[in-house]
């Protein structure tokens, strides 16, 4: 159990006193780095200063360099990095589990849209993303990638949570909640970026074309170099069922990942959700191009997309992070379902129990995340100069004992239920499993208003 209590600093005797710094977390069972050999340090320990980690190592090594203002002993506990969620629509929480059982087009087309254009508004959205930002952060998530309309209201709401992220301005060739003229789809975008805090590291914004179906050639063109402009990430939803695909060459004469790559949409600052009908061509043009993917298991699984080629990918190089997708195709946020999900379901497809191992998946959930929001070197590790975010495991559960091996208990035993405590840029704001930047009770009363008027127009 861990404990706010001092942890013991040892100066060697006539060594240099040890340094101060913000907190030093010390005493854990493990410390799962998450580095490029995915080790994991039995009691472990690490020193925060600011929003950095200064310090990672054996508890006996960090507490001789370093003493902190605050203190932390995690005995009973596993450290990790926060989970990094690569695709989802925060605010559709206010949608959680609506139009359930239904394909993707139905459910998009006779539920999602109609629902969307009459109750998402700023308020909507506001309220949807706080209540997001309060499960994920609840959940080790500690970042996110989003896409959806009213975006400032995203960004506003990440904000107060203290969580970082990547924010997409949703862009569709169809009137949307925040534009009902589609002509003026690059005003929107413009107005969008020029919203943004500038200098917030914590926060990017980002633009995100619904589809290949929902923008033409034109827009995708544009939008792509919008963000090539401003130096941000293009989002879009790729090739999430076999009968988009099929559409996609009947009005373009060829498959998607060629299609984008003629207008010149791939590189490493595109992210691409979904991407289950993949053929071999199209993932080696996806690794040649540096294209990052986000693979949502569970909404693929739940809208009976199909099963991506996750090993294929994986072994053409092809940069790949975990995404939840929104909570009406899921229906929560939690990255602990997702990696479970993602490891045995691509087992069972193959019938090969070493399809996709543990260790593959914690790292699409940490440095592969990472790496498809172009933030490699800072998040999705453990690593001295990187961001200090951090999440605590309690191991000291029914369900988590005993323990062999670190990474396959975080992937197949725990739960984000077991998540303690969760440092963003160095902040300390879950502690004890209570998120301390939000008013929880509020937020769901709030979101709980608005669903009493969801229910009532259905
Ligand atoms: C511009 S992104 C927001 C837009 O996307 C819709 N959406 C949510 N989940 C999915 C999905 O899995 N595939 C396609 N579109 C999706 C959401 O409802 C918004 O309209
Ligand atoms: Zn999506």
């Amino acid at each position: 159990m861990s404990d706010i209590s001092p942890a013991r600093s040892n100066p060697e005797p006539g060594g240099t006193p040890p340094r101060e710094v913000d907190w030093l977390l010390a005493d854990a069972d493990w410390v799962l780095t998450c580095d490029a050999a995915m080790s994991a340090i039995p009691s472990g320990a690490v020193a925060i200063e600011g929003d950095t980690l200064v310090g990672v190592g054996s508890s006996r090594d960090i507490r001789s360099r370093f003493r902190g203002r605050n203190e932390m002993c995690l005995k009973g506990c596993l450290v990790a990095p926060g989970l990094i969620n690569t695709h989802g629509h925060a605010a559709m929480s206010c949608f959680r589990g609506l139009g359930s059982d239904l394909p993707l087009e139905r459910w998009l087309t006779e539920v999602i849209f109609p629902a969307e254009a009459s109750h998402v508004t700023p308020e909507f959205v506001h309220y949807g993303t706080l209540l997001s930002c309060i499960e994920m952060l609840k959940g080790g998530t500690t970042t996110f990638c989003d896409g959806y309309f009213f975006e400032e209201e995203a960004a506003r709401a990440a904000q107060e949570s203290g969580i970082r992220a990547v924010l997409g301005q949703g862009i569709l060739d169809f009137p949307t909640p925040d534009q009902p003229d589609p002509s003026r789809f690059a005003e929107r975008a413009e107005a969008f970026l020029r919203s943004f805090p500038p200098g917030e590291s914590r926060l990017q914004p980002s633009l995100f074309c619904h589809s290949i179906s929902a923008c033409g050639p034109e827009t995708l063109r544009r939008v792509k170099s919008i963000c090539r402009e401003s130096g941000i990430l293009f989002q879009i939803h790729l090739s999430e069922t076999a009968s988009e695909v099929e559409q996609v060459i009947g009005r373009y004469g060829t498959r998607p990942v060629h299609h984008l790559d003629r207008l010149g949409i791939l590189d490493d600052r595109t992210l691409c959700a979904h991407a289950v009908w993949l053929d071999r061509e199209e993932i080696d043009i996806l690794a040649a191009r540096g294209a990052g993917l986000s693979h949502n298991e569970e909404s693929n699984m739940k809208l009976a997309s199909g099963i991506a080629p996750v090993p294929e990918l994986i072994g053409a190089g092809v940069r790949i992070g975990l995404g939840t997708d929104g909570c009406a195709s899921n229906n929560d946020l939690d990255l602990f379902s997702e990696m479970d999900m993602v490891a045995k379901s691509h087992k069972a497809f193959r019938k090969d129990p070493m399809a996709c191992s543990a260790a593959a998946v914690l790292r699409m959930a940490t440095r592969g995340g990472s790496a498809v929001l172009s933030h490699q070197g800072m998040t999705g590790g453990i690593e001295e100069g990187w961001k200090a975010d951090l999440i605590v495991i309690d191991l000291d559960q029914p369900h988590l004992t005993p323990l062999y091996d670190p990474i396959s208990h975080l992937v197949y035993a725990a739960g984000a239920g077991d998540v303690r405590h969760v440092w963003v840029d160095g902040r300390l704001v879950v502690s004890n499993g209570t998120i301390l930047t939000l008013d929880e009770s509020r937020i769901m009363k709030e979101v709980l208003r608005i669903a009493g008027k969801i229910a009532g127009a259905s």
